[in-house]
């Protein structure tokens, strides 16, 4: 890709494949999550999601969403149980969102698409690091959390009020003693399938959790989201919108529920 990649017509993911050709692979990422065709498994356990509010560190506006990262030296956040083996370290959540309430996740169920989802990020400690962990097929676990329009969500608003600091690329500022957890659902069911990062360089490494229960964003809260730039200080404005990836080729693959 002549010019990095991105969200935009000339840059955005029709055009991804021409830079990481494994986006016509066999396991990539978002699906389009269809109930009716998931199959229970028993076998899957509970998830079990243990974070400390310490091992906050920042908040970044990378230019393709914004994220906050954690220390991961030690198993203080992690992942366990659910469809891994294992411990999986938290190092960092991000977001992906639409212009308008009608778009901007990049999952969907049954072609329904939510105006928001949530990205927790996990990587497998059998291998040394999160940069080592992307390049293995069981080296990511992603939890995928649905944003619906609703009540204002006061847990979110923590995140949202650092926005201020960080609405260019590149910004930066510190976030801490903040515990995800307060992010999740009441109800942590899921659908699981192996597949990919949703950006480039969707490298086929992630074990996909995608809760069915959503947690709720207010109209004025998306607002927030759809006030972040893409663009850096100084170049001309771009909101930074509709950052998502459409569903891809499920190709044969099988999604396994946790619940009935
Ligand atoms: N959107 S996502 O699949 O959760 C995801 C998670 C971690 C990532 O690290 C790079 S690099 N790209 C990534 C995409
Ligand atoms: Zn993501």
């Amino acid at each position: 890709m002549a010019h990095a990649w991105g969200y935009g017509a000339d840059n955005g993911p029709d055009k991804w494949a021409k830079s990481f050709p494994v986006a016509d692979g066999p396991r990539q990422s978002p699906i389009d999550v269809v109930p009716a065709q998931a199959v229970f498994d028993g076998g899957l356990k509970p998830l079990r999601l243990q974070y400390d509010p310490s091992t906050s560190m920042d908040i970044l506006n990378n230019g393709h969403s914004f994220q906050v990262t954690f220390t991961d030296d030690t198993d203080s956040s992690t992942l366990k149980d659910g469809p891994i083996s294992g411990v999986y370290r938290l190092k960092q959540f991000h977001f992906h969102w639409g212009a308008s309430d009608d778009r901007g996740s990049e999952h969907t169920v049954n072609g329904t698409k939510y105006p928001a989802e949530l990205h927790l990020v996990h990587w497998n400690t059998k291998y040394p690091s999160f940069g080592d962990a992307a390049s293995k097929p069981d080296g990511l676990g992603v939890v995928g959390v649905f944003l619906k329009i609703g009540a204002e969500n006061a847990q979110l608003q923590k995140v949202l009020d650092a926005f201020d600091a960080i609405k260019t690329k590149g910004n930066q500022t510190t976030f801490t003693d903040f515990d995800p957890t307060v992010l999740l659902p009441g109800c942590l069911d899921y659908w699981t399938y192996d597949g990919s990062l949703t950006t480039p360089p969707l490298l086929e490494s992630v074990t996909w959790i995608v809760c069915k229960e959503a947690i709720s964003v207010s109209p004025a809260q998306m607002a927030r989201f759809r006030g972040l730039l893409f663009s850096g200080q100084g170049e001309a404005a771009c909101c930074m919108v509709d950052n998502y990836r459409p569903p891809q080729p499920l190709k044969g693959r099988t999604v396994r529920a946790s619940f009935k």
